[in-house]
């Protein structure tokens, strides 16, 4: 009789996983290719932004006390000594009654503390000399960027392990990085184990499948920050599969298998597993899909073993080999982000175990809902498609009705959390 595995919490699977689980190396890139990365190093201001006063319009600098008398019926006349675009800088210092042409960006000319719009001010000519009048009070410090005002030297703008956003980059180019320390990506390797399978571009055959899973796994790691290395498709033969695992593992920082992780007589990774000496992290997690998920591991290195059915691998990828690989570009929060919503539709089946079934979570009135996609079967893989959440619905004798609350992980955000906690597990 096939072993009995011994079924532990979510959470408690993932602690394990977690407790093994490095970080990696930080290296540095250009700065055009950052978007997507994670950040090597805590980025903090070098200097304060922006850097010098500056004009947030265009208009004319100025010194207030100048306007001090200024209205409709007796306004102010000043003499406009100089015309000053962004990036150029006035020489001198500003004296009473004067007033320099001053352009959106531009530095503050000495003298001047204050700024009037170009709508609200009347220029003319007069011999050869340009003059302005103005019609109101201006205080000291109207109209004008303040350094620092954005943000000041030594704050702390993006921590270390960061998802390098739009605006991220923006930053690091504000504080002179043409090279940027980023996270190295760990190499995950993937391989597909099993005699029924097609490569993607044979036509079907009586009882074969295509490799699916190969392709979603390579697309999850992409998700994640990895970098995806594929090492093959291969018949459930063991010493074949045991020779590509051994060889694979080496040249990669984690290894995942898809498929014979069951207790099948073709499912051979647990006594692959056993053969090269690797410790079992477990080999069974109340969960559904996903249960026979198994983790090893060896010299350092974890091995993911995923189901073959498609929903089990994806769920165990995302529960388990995401923090693991958000961990190894050092994100503070690698657990998939979790909110809290309402189910949008009916899930009568209910389940000893905590059921994470993929679903698509939208705003709907201002609320956050969540409809399961499609077909829940570990087998499924078209409700894959229009997955961007995974339903937490907590084991029990009873089944979900629509409106009640539950928690949703979202797969697609690249928010996270820094701590992972399953509803009522
Ligand atoms: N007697 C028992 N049978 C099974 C149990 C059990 O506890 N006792 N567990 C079931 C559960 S739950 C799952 S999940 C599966 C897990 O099976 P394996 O991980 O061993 O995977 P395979 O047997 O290799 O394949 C399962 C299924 O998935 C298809 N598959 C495999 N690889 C791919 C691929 N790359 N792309 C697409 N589809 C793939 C494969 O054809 C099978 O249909 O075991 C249950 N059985
Ligand atoms: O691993 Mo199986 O998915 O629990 O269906
Ligand atoms: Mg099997």
């Amino acid at each position: 009789m096939a072993e009995k595995r011994t079924p532990i919490k979510v959470t408690d699977a993932v602690q394990r996983v977690m407790k093994r689980s490095p970080a990696g190396e930080v290296e540095r890139v250009k700065i055009e290719q950052v978007y997507g990365r994670f950040l090597g190093e805590d980025l903090t201001a070098s200097h304060d932004v922006p850097h010098f006063d500056k004009s947030p319009y265009d208009g004319f600098a100025l010194k207030a006390i100048d306007t001090k008398t200024a209205s409709r019926e007796t306004p102010v006349t000043l003499e406009v000594i100089a015309e000053i675009g962004a990036g150029s800088v006035h020489k001198g210092v500003v004296q009473r009654g004067e007033a320099v042409r001053i352009m959106t960006g531009a530095q503050i000319p000495a003298g001047c503390d204050s700024v009037v719009m170009l709508e609200l001010a009347e220029s003319f000519s007069l011999e050869r000399r340009n003059f302005v009048r103005i019609n109101r009070v201006y205080n000291e410090g109207d109209n004008i960027s303040r350094r620092g005002e954005d943000t000041q030297k030594g704050t702390v703008l993006a921590e270390k392990g960061s998802y390098i956003n739009p605006g991220i980059a923006a930053l690091l180019a504000t504080f002179g990085y043409k090279e940027v320390p980023v996270s190295v990506k760990p190499k995950v390797g993937v391989l597909a184990t099993g005699s029924e399978l097609l490569e993607v571009g044979d036509d079907l055959e009586p009882g074969k499948i295509r490799n699916s899973n190969t392709y979603m796994i390579l697309s999850q790691i992409e998700r994640a920050g990895g970098k995806a290395v594929y090492f093959g498709q291969f018949a459930d033969d063991f010493e074949v599969c045991y020779q590509q695992v051994v060889s694979a593992l080496q040249q990669v920082d984690m290894l995942i298998t898809t498929g014979g992780v069951s207790v099948g007589d073709y499912d051979y990774l647990p006594e692959i597993y056993e053969k090269m000496e690797a410790g079992i992290l477990f080999n069974k997690i109340g969960m559904r899909p996903g249960s026979v998920t198994t983790v090893a591991e060896k010299e350092g290195k974890l091995l993911f073993g995923l189901s073959g059915n498609p929903s089990a691998c994806y769920v165990g990828f995302e529960l388990l080999t995401r923090p693991v690989i958000r961990t190894f570009l050092h994100s503070p929060a690698p657990f998939l982000q979790s909110v809290t919503g309402i189910l949008g539709r009916d899930f009568k089946k209910p389940n000893p175990f905590t059921r994470f079934v993929r679903g698509s979570m939208r705003f709907e009135n201002g609320r956050i809902m969540a409809f399961p996609s499609g077909l829940d079967k570990s087998s499924a893989v078209a409700s894959l498609a229009d997955t961007n959440a995974l339903i937490v619905l907590p084991g029990g004798t009873r089944g979900y009705e629509e409106g009640m609350t539950v928690q949703i992980l979202l797969v697609e955000s690249q928010e996270g959390l820094s701590r992972m906690s399953i509803d009522k597990e």
